[in-house]
């Protein structure tokens, strides 16, 4: 009943997010660091995307600059029809506020506000009033009904990663960008919040772009694109988290010591 347009599956091959001949420059001179070296790839929309990739390949550069948190020094990255790079400071933030959905590794929840209002927090920061109906939906769907109005120090580790969940989703964003959403979680936790996550893209239509190194958590994805020194190099679609080890050439390594 409350399923998004793009659940019914003919948008799915529409790109959510773009980016193109993308390039980060952090620093000058000496301290100059080229974090993303003209990055091409679109996620598409109602679908669920790992990012992969060594430490220091521009995991995080990469879903910093598609959601508007970082400025681009070249190229383009577009989330719906809106070109980041043309957006100033206040445009921005309204864009981030509107259209893009964050679950960080460290939750980010407000520690004086219930869980409830944790997860209506954008919305009412954005004077919008939460579709009551939607939020019921998401609240059961993430199993939070009997937790609303608790604090974040009252519930477990992973109970607070399915209220930044259910924070990312209320507002429907066009898109979710999460960075490493369970690496603080123990792995049957992790399991949840990454079933939340798929089933928020199957069921609801959601865009969900995930950063990970692991490939268990990759292997919850449609799709999982590789980085290496800021270089878009490989991409695997229908990933398990065998082709995921094997693509990263470390399945032979994994093998022999378990
Ligand atoms: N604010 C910054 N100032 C200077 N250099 C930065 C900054 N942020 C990132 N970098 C550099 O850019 C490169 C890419 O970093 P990034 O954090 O995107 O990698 P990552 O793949 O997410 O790594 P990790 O898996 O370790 O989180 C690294 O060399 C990093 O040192």
């Amino acid at each position: 009943m409350h399923r998004h347009p793009a659940a019914t599956g003919r948008v799915h091959t529409v790109a959510a997010a773009e980016a193109t001949q993308l390039s980060k420059v952090y620093g000058e001179g000496e301290t100059r660091v080229v974090a993303l070296d003209g990055v091409s790839v679109g996620f598409a929309r109602g679908r669920f995307t790992a990012i992969m990739g060594p430490s220091g390949s521009g995991k995080s550069t990469l879903m910093h600059c598609m959601a508007g948190l970082d400025a681009i020094t070249a190229g383009s990255a577009r989330i719906g029809d809106t070109e980041l790079s043309t957006l100033g400071d206040r445009q921005l933030t309204k864009l981030r506020r509107e259209s893009v959905g964050f679950v960080f590794q460290a939750f980010n929840l407000l520690p004086t506000l219930t869980a409830l209002e944790n997860i209506t927090l954008p919305m009412t920061i954005a004077r919008r009033r939460p579709d009551r109906q939607w939020l019921d939906t998401i609240v059961d769907t993430v199993g939070l009904s009997g937790r609303l109005s608790h604090r974040p120090a009252q519930l477990s580790g992973g109970q607070q990663q399915r209220v930044a969940v259910a924070r990312a989703l209320a507002s429907r964003p066009e898109i979710i960008f999460a960075d490493e959403p369970t690496g603080n979680l123990d792995s049957r936790s992790g399991a949840e919040i990454l079933g939340f996550l798929s089933e928020s893209v199957r069921e609801l239509g959601q865009t969900v772009v995930m950063v990970t190194h692991d490939p268990v958590a990759a292997a919850y994805a449609d799709r999982v694109v590789f980085l290496s020194d800021g270089r878009l190099t490989d991409e695997l679609l229908g990933p398990t988290a065998e082709s995921v080890l094997d693509r990263m050439g470390l399945f032979k390594a994994k093998d022999r010591t378990t």
